[in-house]
């Protein structure tokens, strides 16, 4: 058995935003920590924790977590579009374990996924398709929303059945942490928006899938000169929670409640359930100890943005 994780944020303003150039040297030390961290432990196969924004998972039918047996890229916001290396006996092994410990895990065929999902491979290995890649992914946008305690359970169960495999594995959790980028909302959406969130019209007619980027771009220039109309990104929520993933001890996200986090940290802070569901993972077989972490909450991402490497003792 040899599991690590690398949670990181995404955002796809990384591609857009107009940055300090101190913010800048951070974040690349930091990427460049990723990469070395990944390009040493050399792993056989990724099984990658990541929301969705609409792209792939949609209001007609929305899973709380989803295996890809198979998955495309769809290249939103310049991410490299095409097909993911899916080992698909692999990943139906992981799914039917999973759901074997009581975990109502769905499964898609064809999968499509996003920049959340694409994001940490690109940074790491510039090739979303550099190695055998399992998509799972955990609903952290649209709600309802699972309990978290749901998500520590589903990461326990995914770990210990990765224990078992001989290849060497490499979790990576994407998700922001405390982050309200405009995405439209079931709640307050337009009929269109409605459309959208449903599923209609896709894929995307260039033209709308330009405006929705732009929507986001704009809002992240915004954001950073304090004109915009979002919830303020939460550093001392994202702090504690760094501290309570790195402390071993997870029994306190079970406390967590969903309409809490969307008022502290945001409607998109739930993606930290992909860092919930890859330390849970890790904790599940053995104590872990964390390598490296970086934070620093970033208005032009629209994300509280954090690294973290984590390896067993
Ligand atoms: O426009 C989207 O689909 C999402 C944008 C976004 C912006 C900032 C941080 C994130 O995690 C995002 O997904
Ligand atoms: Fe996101």
């Amino acid at each position: 058995m040899t599991l690590a994780l690398l949670a990181m944020s995404h955002s796809p303003l990384l591609e857009f935003a107009d940055l300090d150039a101190d913010v800048t040297a951070e974040l690349d030390q930091t990427f460049a920590a990723a990469k070395d961290f990944v390009h040493d432990y050399d792993p056989d196969i990724v099984v990658n924790l990541a929301p969705d924004h609409y792209n792939g998972f949609f209001y007609n039918l929305m899973p709380a977590y989803c295996v890809g047996y198979a998955a495309t890229s769809i290249g939103d916001y310049g991410s490299q579009a095409g097909r993911l290396d899916v080992p698909e006996a692999k990943a139906r092994s992981l799914a039917e374990a999973v759901i074997a410990e009581g975990i109502d895990l769905s499964v898609s065929l064809e999968m499509e996924v996003d920049h959340g999902t694409v994001q940490p491979m690109e940074i790491v290995y510039g090739d979303i398709t550099a190695k055998p890649f399992i998509p799972i992914f955990i609903n952290s946008v649209a709600p309802p929303f699972t309990p978290v305690k749901r998500v520590r359970q589903l990461g326990e169960a995914l770990g210990r059945h990765l224990a078992t495999w001989d290849e060497k594995v490499l979790l990576i959790s994407s998700g922001g942490l405390s982050h309200d980028p405009p995405v439209p909302r079931l709640a307050t959406a337009t009929p269109a928006q409605r459309a959208m969130l449903m599923g209609e019209n896709q894929p995307l007619p260039a033209e709308a899938r330009a405006a929705r980027q732009q929507r986001v771009i704009d809002a992240a220039r915004d954001f950073a000169a304090g004109t915009a109309d979002i919830q303020d990104l939460a550093p001392e929520w994202d702090r504690e929670l760094l501290r309570i993933l790195a402390s071993g001890d997870l029994s306190p996200v079970d406390t967590f409640d969903p309409d809490e986090m969307t008022r502290i940290a945001g409607n998109s802070s739930h993606e930290v359930r992909t860092w919930i569901a890859g330390y849970a993972a890790m904790a599940a077989v053995g104590t872990y100890e964390v390598q490296h972490t970086y934070y620093r909450p970033i208005r032009e991402l629209i994300a509280g943005f954090a690294m973290t490497t984590v390896v067993h003792t």
